[in-house]
């Protein structure tokens, strides 16, 4: 029987872990040889990650909140070979100066998670359950989840500041406003208010929130400027707004890190409301209201592998929710380097399948019978991308050479 551990922080969030966790347990030991520890204060998930590592663990699960997931799943980030699949090669070859040895760490052991903290920012971006999703569910979510053995590679990031060196980052930094509003939300306010305790520290940084110098260096390319706040998301849950950027999305798993700053408005008093009025609308506002929020004006950032920020005055810097330490800061983005399990796609239905058929007959210009023995073989995920690419490549407008030698 495989090894299975599940490392969960008693503290986390406002259930109690033994309702949620003693049914998951039970369901995971018929298939898995399950040891269960507890995180204490002196005890933190990564040591616990590390000894079931050195036990031969086949799985790690983490339940709790961003921070225990994210502390586990630093232990567990590169655990396979340095490098393995195709695309990390690849990438490495692209981004030389990426990995200062010219490999990259791989996913490895499979992480599991049972969500059971005050945002699951993690699990939501990746489409995990959450109790949130299901309240009488979800334990059985949670544990199909795991017991499907569908897993994902996602990238991750490794984080230095003044203080550390090298800190995984699973989902996102944030540096002034945001980590002021996250150092804020302590232990009995997220205890008292769940994912609200986020709103109301944010709410009372609003009336001491400053602007500060930044010089971001990002790929080799600098930019300076005043800014209220910067964000540097790996991923993100949609209603972590401002981490999404300019794009409007935040993939993790594109090899690249989505920088965003705030930019500070020049002016007065009223200016400064306004900035941190937006800020509050962009960062807690849309978990109430359904508005759009306006934002393009206000935001600059790119997609970036290595990203360096100084702060004038220094700023704090808080990554995957806990305050990690103050600027200057360093982000490199790890490519594929944690396996999680997520939850497995959807079967494709029927009108679904007899569609991508319809496509591949008219695109290749066969009958449906062999189109559908084509799709029958390489399954239907797998024959509507070849549909969609094929279609990319005749979207794409086609510059005749005749005119590109007459210019
Ligand atoms: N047994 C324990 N007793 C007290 N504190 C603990 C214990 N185990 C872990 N911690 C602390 O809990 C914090 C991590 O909490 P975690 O992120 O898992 O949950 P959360 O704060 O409820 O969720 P979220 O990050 O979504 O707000 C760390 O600061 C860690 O030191």
């Amino acid at each position: 029987m495989k090894r299975a551990f599940l490392i969960y922080n008693p503290v986390a969030g406002q259930e109690n872990p033994a309702t949620i966790l003693g049914d998951i347990a039970l369901k995971l030991s018929e298939h898995y040889q399950l040891t269960v520890v507890q995180t204490k204060p002196d005890v933190q998930p990564e040591e616990l990650a590390k000894q079931a590592l050195k036990e031969k663990a086949d799985l790690i699960i983490a339940s709790g909140g961003d921070g225990t997931v994210g502390a586990v799943a630093g232990v567990l980030v590169g655990t396979g070979l340095p490098v393995r699949s195709s695309s990390t090669m690849l990438r490495a070859a692209l981004h030389p100066t990426l990995i200062t040895d010219r490999t990259c760490p791989s996913a490895g052991v499979p992480l599991g998670i049972v969500p059971r903290g005050t945002a699951n920012a993690f699990s939501v971006a990746l489409g995990i359950p959450t109790h949130l999703d299901d309240p009488t569910g979800f334990q059985n979510a949670a544990a199909d989840v795991i017991l499907s053995g569908h897993t994902k590679e996602v990238d991750t990031a490794l984080v230095t500041t003044s203080e550390v060196t090298d800190y995984p980052m699973i989902l996102l930094m944030g540096i002034g406003y945001e980590a002021e509003m996250c150092d804020a939300a302590d232990r009995d306010l997220k205890n008292a208010l769940g994912p609200l305790a986020y709103v109301i520290s944010g709410a009372q940084k609003l009336l001491t929130a400053s602007n500060f110098k930044a010089t971001v260096h990002v790929d080799g390319e600098t930019a300076e400027g005043e800014v209220a706040a910067i964000t540097v998301a790996n991923a993100a849950p949609p209603f972590s707004v401002l981490a999404h950027g300019h794009t409007g999305e935040c993939i993790y798993d594109d090899g690249k890190l989505e920088a965003i700053g705030y930019v500070a408005e020049e002016g007065g008093v009223t200016a400064k409301v306004s900035n941190v009025v937006n800020m509050a609308r962009l960062f807690s506002g849309v978990m109430f209201s359904d508005d759009p929020v306006q934002h393009e004006e206000k935001i600059f950032g790119g997609r970036y592998s290595d990203i360096k920020i100084e702060c004038d005055p220094p700023q704090k810097v808080v990554l995957d929710g806990e305050l990690l330490g103050t600027t200057p800061v360093r982000a490199r983005v790890l490519p594929s380097s944690l396996r999680v399990l997520v939850p497995p796609p959807a079967a494709p239905t029927a009108e679904e399948s007899a569609e991508v058929v319809h496509k591949i007959a008219e695109q290749e210009g066969v009958d449906e019978a062999v189109a559908a023995i084509v799709v029958d073989k390489l399954g239907v995920p797998a024959a509507a991308k070849v549909v969609e690419d094929s279609q990319q490549v005749a979207d794409k407008p086609v510059v005749a050479p005749s005119t590109e030698q007459s210019r």
